[in-house]
């Protein structure tokens, strides 16, 4: 009776992991997006582009070879905007190409356009362009996986040169000399990170008194130190009032009366659900006002046959996370079991420069809730690998249990970070204890060796304690 089994909309990370776990139990699976976006956000303005630039910048500007061989040490002296977009547009074009393979191996059908609720079993498949022809799709389940786009204010004339969104900047004709970066959120603080590199004099406004509020205050400190270094301002308890473009320039005001020129605007206040082009009321279904759709615990709406995962159900909106979303709402669509997340284990990475990850509990939740702990930092200047590598600034830092010694939580600081701290998730997700780091041999000169390092450096402390209260 239906066309298909299961019919996943949008194709990024979240719809992708749907379509390919339904594919694997058998079921007949279509996929659709709009031609130019296959691979959704992630591979095309989103994760993907940006963690390659940030590839790019780093050689390219010799970075993070700069403690070894001197301030001025640099690759190449004139980074153009091109150097930067070839190491992209490949990395875009073979991810491309990776997906539609896997997809193909799979027997996921490709439709290209944009879908549509008809009723809530019928999708319309508008391709667009020169095949104007709408294609009805029926089935039995559907995974709506549309993602987000960034926010826009109405007070904001974005023209995608001077005044941009995250999607624009990688659009950028020449890079700029000085840059407003509109919002402190991960994507403001990584592309901020990226163009002081490149040497772009960047100013970070942001409405909160802090940024990156969810990570350890000690190594966003640590990364506001690292930022400032690279000329970064900060200027937060501020709110943008309004943009203003001028021949040669912007001119961004405050609600505070200040005004920043700039030649570039990059706003990076949010995103919002795409789902307006959904026509959801016609399955039964509504979004909040940023256009997320709310689901129960296995990614069911509100319509029993109908799951949503990704960004378009709001928090975490991580690529990491959508992707596993995707693969459990296709289980569950296809009756399997399956084991719930588990959120403690989540882990966060940001990719500025130097990164940040973490898994767990910060020292202020843990304070918040009167658990008490323990900390065991290891400074990658005190590693063989730090002074290899050039990294001194790096750091581990383990929050431990004093009552069972487990891990309570990890945040890593500088090279490796979003890498090194899958160690400690291992180790937490096995319920494993601190002793177990002290007691392993590790590889040397490594930066996982940070682990034994603080572990000691947490069981030292914690026989301090002991030594007094017997
Ligand atoms: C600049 C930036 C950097 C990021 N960096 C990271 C990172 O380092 N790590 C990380 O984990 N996450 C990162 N993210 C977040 C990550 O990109 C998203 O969490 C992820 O892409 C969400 O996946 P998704 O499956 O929900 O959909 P998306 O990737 O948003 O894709 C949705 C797709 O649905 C399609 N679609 C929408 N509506 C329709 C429709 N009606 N019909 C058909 N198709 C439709 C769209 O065209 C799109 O292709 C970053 C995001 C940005 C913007
Ligand atoms: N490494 C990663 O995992 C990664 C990287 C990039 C993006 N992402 C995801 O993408 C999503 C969107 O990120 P984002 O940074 O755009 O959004 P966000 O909501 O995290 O941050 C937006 C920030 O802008 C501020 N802001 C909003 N309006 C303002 C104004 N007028 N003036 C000054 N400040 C203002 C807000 O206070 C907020 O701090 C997030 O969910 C993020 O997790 C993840």
């Amino acid at each position: 009776m239906f066309d298909y089994d299961v019919l996943v909309i949008g194709s990024g990370p979240g719809g992708q992991k749907a379509a390919i776990a339904a594919a694997k139990l058998g079921r007949r699976v279509a996929i659709v997006d709009k031609r130019e976006m296959i691979g959704g956000v992630s591979i095309n303005t989103g994760t993907i582009p940006s963690k390659t630039l940030r590839e790019a910048v780093l050689y390219l500007t010799g970075m993070s070879q700069r403690e070894l061989y001197g301030s001025s040490y640099r690759v190449k002296d004139d980074i153009t905007v091109g150097d930067l977009s070839a190491r992209t547009r490949h990395v875009i074009s073979r991810e491309i190409d990776v997906i539609r393979n896997q997809l193909s191996r799979n027997h996921v059908t490709l439709l290209t356009g944009l879908a549509s609720f008809v009723d809530p079993h019928t999708v319309n498949v508008r391709a667009g362009g020169e095949d104007t022809e709408d294609r009805r799709i029926q089935a039995e389940r559907i995974i709506i996986a549309t993602g987000t786009r960034p926010a826009r204010p109405d007070t904001v004339d974005f023209d995608g040169r001077t005044v941009v969104d995250s999607d624009q900047i990688l659009a950028l004709e020449k890079l700029p000399r000085s840059m407003v970066v509109v919002g402190a959120g991960v994507i403001g603080i990584e592309y901020a990170s990226m163009f002081a590199a490149l040497g772009t004099k960047v100013t970070v406004v942001e409405r909160r008194d802090r940024m990156l509020d969810f990570c350890d205050l000690e190594i966003v400190e640590a990364l506001k130190y690292q930022l400032r270094d690279l000329a970064v301002t900060f200027r937060f308890r501020e709110s943008v009032v309004s943009v203003e473009r001028h021949n040669g320039g912007t001119l961004t005001l405050l609600e505070s009366g200040k005004k920043l020129p700039a030649d570039t605007v990059m706003y990076s206040a949010g995103r919002q659900g795409l789902t307006d082009i959904l026509n959801l009321p016609a399955a039964g279904l509504s979004a909040d006002n940023r256009g997320r759709i709310k689901v129960g615990s296995d990614f069911r709406t509100e319509v029993d046959h109908i799951y949503a995962v990704g960004d378009v159900i709001g928090f975490p909106a991580l690529a990491a996370t959508s992707m596993e979303q995707g693969r459990l709402a296709a289980y569950a669509a296809c009756g399997e079991d399956v084991n719930a997340m588990r959120a403690e284990l989540m882990p966060i990475g940001i990719y500025t420069i130097p990164e940040i990850s973490y898994v767990g509990s910060t020292e202020d939740e843990l304070t918040e809730q009167a658990i008490p702990f323990e900390v065991g930092i290891a400074r990658y200047r005190e590693l063989a690998r730090g002074a290899i590598l050039g990294d001194s600034y790096g750091m581990l830092k383990l929050l431990v249990s004093p009552d069972d010694r487990r891990l309570l939580g990890v945040h890593v600081f500088g090279t490796g970070a979003t890498e090194l701290v899958h160690i400690g998730q291992t180790v937490m997700g096995c319920g494993g204890t601190i002793d177990y780091l002290v007691d392993s041999v590790f590889n040397y000169p490594t930066l996982a060796e940070s682990y034994k390092v603080a572990a000691l450096d947490a069981m030292n402390k914690m026989r301090a304690v002991a030594r007094f209260s017997g």
